[in-house]
């Protein structure tokens, strides 16, 4: 296959996706650093701002645009028979995989390769009655500079476990994967496999059993993590049938053919990764290593491409560098269209990868490339000759006589004007059909239409005499009648549909109907029915009422008849009785209240006291919480400043770097006054050199340490807002297994922290549960405020250290030490260097000799620490002995225990009292009788002899030794920073 055709210069297009911030990241409170500016593919970052040809997610394009507006012309191109590349780029864990769709879980139907295979088998299917398609796939994945071929069948799919790999293992004996290059400079692959496939579930399957075969691994920023650049590749060739009749209306065969391949790379590289962050080791690290250099080459081969300068002077581009820049060489400044997603997270902690990647992919922009169509040599003959012959043909049409055009001209005006008559003639036709057909139906229905319709009839039918036929046939147009017969037929249809309509309607009428009257019927027997109740109620409410009226005029009857004497002391009698009950119910009530409104009190008072004690705790806590603020505050501060000092000395430098490599190479080239001069001159820069490497180490240092205080902070946010919304759910907290206040379920914060993190987890979350609200939310805004200084700080730092990154790297490419001119130069800075050197290490070695002097001092101080503390331990026992030997004393003093019974106590509670002699203030004495009398100030020993007690010390404070040891043990471990 040769690329052939005019090529056209295209740069590489470059998009960028910006993740969401994951949970993982949410937990740490990282806050999303970069800006998206809205209705431009502009990307901010700190004090960086870039711009690409797309932005997809934040506030950017909608992610699922991004199949539209950059993979569509790709696709499209590929039919046209341009080779094309996907590269998905970017830090690990940015969510390359995930765009690209080959994880094969959460992004599998909106990936990149999932949409590809979709869009190509829907536009084969519309054009394969004109065009014989053939696809072939292949999946390989570079691992450790190694080539893999992920659909090799006879290769094994094995989870490594002692790595926790997951990927392809070779089999034994089988060649490796070779990476060719044809004359003409077209790179292929020796020895993979490529997988026919004819429809969307083959290529489907080609990368389902790709993607599970690839080497995948789990480190500490992604659990699913990429161990390998992988490439899908489709080839897409097309036989196109073009032309297939002659210019003489015979068939060519050799003429109408043509033939074109193209291939697509959907790319989903490694990410890049800092060993540090990952926390890879042993096998992980060395995956990183390699992964590092491969992704260093591309960088190399984007740098030499992006150059414009270096582009012009023809540099040399470092492809052979890797097995990967190898087999992008045609994605990168060669035959293909390219698009590089460049895929970034928003969170502050990933700020200088995100930085690091945004400049990779803003040099990528720069590169040129040269897509050409890519078609069979024989066809791209065939192409020129078949343009050579249209293009006679034409100007053979054009050379023709041009009365002949006259008179057909002439002959097509005729036959319009013939044409627009018949229309016409068939309009009048149709609306006198209509009229015929209006009268029909009215005679249907006994109108007086019914007579004219006749002779309507006779009329038309003389419309479709034979001779009217004739006439038409001559004008050349019978579809007219045949498109009236159509309308009759579709207006008997509509007629008996509507027929069916109508009589569907009435037949639903009348069911409605016959309902209506069985539920009439039913309303009338209900009204009945609740009629004869109601007339029921209401007589015997009348019954009711007569019963009482005679019952009370009885009453009145009896009352009359009755001694009024009688009656008189009767009343009085119950009055004075009734007042006397209410007189006792009153004081009963009385009683009653006054014990309630005792009680009241008394709750009362015991709430006040609970809530100024509460107050109180409350008010301790918040001093106490505004003194951690501030404190924490300080030293955040403190830090931020050391950070920015640091950041601020390295911009310095780096400037400063910039201007002196100006000076020194202008003095190298001659224009310095003397040699003494230049000597100076290099000496400065070397020192230069020096400083801003110590200082970039500096900045990392204080990069990292602020990362720790950010990692500390949002931990404890994370936990404080856990513990807040359980809270407001009303869930209180339990006690968990290791005694620690826990509400009922923990997240996943818990879930993910090895042991002695999980431990302090839960700790921060007995302390955040003990919380009031109040002091909750304070300390949640005062941990937000920190987050974000130290967060601003972070992407500060993140930006310097990203930038003295990129220059060293330009340095190194350049070549340190091309400002050495002469033999004479290099000895004096090698001269100098060594005189550096030696000063460095005498240094040193001072240095050292202070470390172990201290280291030794520091061992005694130790030793003697862990004495004292062993001192104390043997103390503390020795006083909690003596204070159980009193109790059981006193014991035994009130009731009477023998002293004898009281030792098996002693020595059930293992207290076997060892001799020790401590000064004592209070002391008991015992005679061998079991009394006991209380002596001061002496030095006695306590100890059971011979069923004697003798004496018991009776202190409880801790000795004065105890206190001295104990506070020595505290000044020391100050001094040492120890908890
Ligand atoms: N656009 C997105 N929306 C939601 N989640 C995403 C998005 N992109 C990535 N993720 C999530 O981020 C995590 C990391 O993504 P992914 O594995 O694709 O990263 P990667 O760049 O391929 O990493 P590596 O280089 O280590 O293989 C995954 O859990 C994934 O689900």
């Amino acid at each position: 296959m040769e690329a052939t055709g005019a090529s056209e210069d295209c740069c590489v297009k470059v998009a960028v996706h910006v993740r969401p911030l994951i949970g993982d990241e949410k937990l740490q409170g990282c806050k999303d650093c970069v800006t998206v500016i809205q209705g431009k593919p502009q990307v901010q970052i700190g004090s960086h701002s870039f711009t690409f040809d797309h932005v997809y997610g934040s506030t950017g394009s909608p992610s699922s645009s991004m199949f539209e507006e950059c993979i569509v012309p790709l696709v499209d191109g590929l039919f046209q028979g341009y080779n094309a590349t996907v590269l998905a780029y970017g830090q690990t864990g940015s969510g390359k995989t995930y765009t690209m769709g080959t994880s094969l879980k959460d992004s599998y139907q909106t990936g990149i390769i999932p949409q590809v295979m979709n869009a190509l088998f829907s536009k084969i299917e519309s054009l394969k009655h004109q065009i014989g398609f053939q696809l072939h796939v292949s999946f390989i994945e570079i691992l450790k500079e190694e080539v893999r071929d992920l659909l090799d069948p006879t290769s094994l799919n094995k989870s490594d476990t002692a790595n926790g790999n997951t990927g392809k293992v070779n089999v034994p004996g089988k060649p490796p994967i070779q990476i060719r290059e044809s004359s003409n400079g077209v790179i292929t692959l020796a020895g993979s496999t490529e997988v026919g496939v004819g429809t969307l579930k083959e290529m489907a399957a080609c990368l389902e059993q790709g993607s599970l075969s690839r080497a995948t691994g789990s480190t500490n920023m992604n659990n699913q993590s990429s161990r390998s650049h992988a490439i899908f590749t489709i080839t897409l060739e097309q036989m196109h049938k073009a032309n297939p009749i002659s210019g003489d209306g015979i068939p060519n065969d050799i003429m109408s053919e043509e033939y074109l391949c193209a291939k697509l790379h959907l790319v989903d590289l490694a990410g890049s990764e800092r060993a540090k962050r990952t926390g890879s080791d042993g096998m992980r690290f060395k995956e990183g290593v390699h992964i590092n250099k491969g992704l260093l080459a591309l960088g190399n081969v984007i740098s030499a491409l992006g150059d414009e300068k270096k582009r012009k002077e023809g540099v040399h581009v470092p492809y052979r560098d890797s097995k990967l820049t190898r087999l992008l060489q045609d994605s990168l400044g060669g035959n293909s269209r390219t698009v590089m997603i460049a895929c970034i997270s928003p969170a502050d902690i990933n700020a200088e990868e995100t930085l690091n990647t945004l400049k990779y992919a803003n040099r990528a922009r720069n590169i040129q490339n040269k897509p050409v169509v890519n078609r069979d040599p024989m066809s791209s003959e065939m192409l020129k000759m078949r343009q050579q012959l249209e293009y006679l043909q034409a100007e053979l049409c054009a050379r023709r006589n041009s009365d002949e055009v006259q008179v057909l001209k002439e002959r097509i005006a005729w036959l319009e004007a013939a044409n627009e008559d018949l229309c016409r003639e068939l309009h009048e036709c149709r609306s006198r059909r209509s009229i015929v057909e209006q009268c029909e139906t009215d005679a249907q229905n006994g109108s007086p239409c019914s007579v004219k319709s006749d002779g309507l009839k006779r009329y038309l039918r003389s419309i479709e005499a034979p001779d009217y036929q004739m006439v038409e046939t001559m004008m050349g147009d019978s579809r007219e009648i045949d498109e009236e017969d159509a309308k009759e037929w579709e207006h008997t249809l509509l007629q008996n549909t509507m027929d069916k309509e109508l009589h569907e309607l009435n037949r639903r009428l009348e069911e409605k109907e016959s309902e209506m009257k069985l539920f009439g019927g039913h309303t009338v027997a209900l009204k009945q029915h609740f009629g004869k109740k109601i007339q029921e109620l209401e007589e015997e409410k009348k019954d009711v009422q007569q019963e009482r009226d005679r019952l009370l005029a009885e009453i009145e009857n009896l009352s009359a008849g009755s001694d009024g004497q009688t009656q008189k002391v009767h009343d009085i009698h119950a009055q004075t009785l009734k007042s006397l009950e209410a007189q006792v119910q009153l004081q009963h009530r009385i009683k009653q209240e006054a014990e309630q409104f005792r009680q009241w009190k008394a709750s009362r008072e015991k709430e006040l006291l609970q809530l100024r004690k509460e107050g109180r705790r409350n008010e301790y806590e918040r001093q106490k919480l505004q003194a951690l603020n501030q404190r924490q505050k300080l030293v955040l501060q403190r830090k931020t400043e050391e950070a920015a000092m640091a950041t601020k000395r390295l911009k310095e430098l780096l400037e400063a770097r910039k201007s002196s490599v100006r000076d020194n190479s202008a003095t190298a080239n001659g224009n310095g006054t003397n040699g003494l001069t230049n000597e100076k001159a290099l000496q400065r820069w070397l020192d230069h050199e020096l400083e801003v490497m110590v200082n970039v180490q500096e900045v990392r240092f204080e990069y990292e340490k602020q990362s720790q205080v950010r990692a500390a902070l949002a931990e404890e946010l994370a936990v404080l807002k856990q513990v807040d919304d359980l809270a407001s759910k009303g869930l209180s907290p339990s006690r968990g297994n290791n005694g620690f206040a826990r509400y009922g379920t923990f997240s996943s914060v818990e879930v993910h922290q090895p042991g002695n993190l999980q431990h302090l987890m839960n700790f921060t979350f007995y302390r955040a549960s003990s919380l009031s609200p109040n002091a909750r939310v304070a300390r949640i805004y005062s941990l937000e405020n920190m987050l974000s200084i130290s967060s601003n700080s972070l992407v500060a730092m993140a930006s310097q250290l990203s930038e003295a990154e990129e220059r060293e790297r330009a340095f190194t490419n350049r070549g340190r030490w091309n400002q050495l001119r002469s033999m004479g130069d290099a000895k004096n800075l090698l001269q100098y260097m060594f005189s550096s050197l030696g000063d460095a290490r005498c240094q040193l070695w001072e240095k050292e000799m202070e470390n172990r002097e201290m280291n030794e001092q520091l061992k005694e101080l130790v030793g003697l620490l862990r004495q004292s503390e062993l001192q104390r331990k043997e103390v503390e026992n020795e006083l909690k002995l003596r204070e159980q030997a009193i109790a059981i004393a006193l014991a035994t003093s009130v009731t009477g225990n023998s002293p004898n019974s009281l030792k098996h106590v002693a020595d059930d509670m293992n207290g076997s009292l060892s001799p020790i002699s401590v000064p004592a203030q209070k002391q008991l004495k015992y005679s061998p009788d079991g009394t006991a009398r209380t002596i001061t100030n002496e030095k006695v020993s306590s100890y059971w002899a011979g069923r004697k007690w003798k004496t018991v010390e009776m202190e409880k404070k801790p000795s004065p030794m105890a206190c001295t040891i104990q506070m020595e043990m505290a000044e020391a471990m100050e001094t040492f920073g120890m908890d």
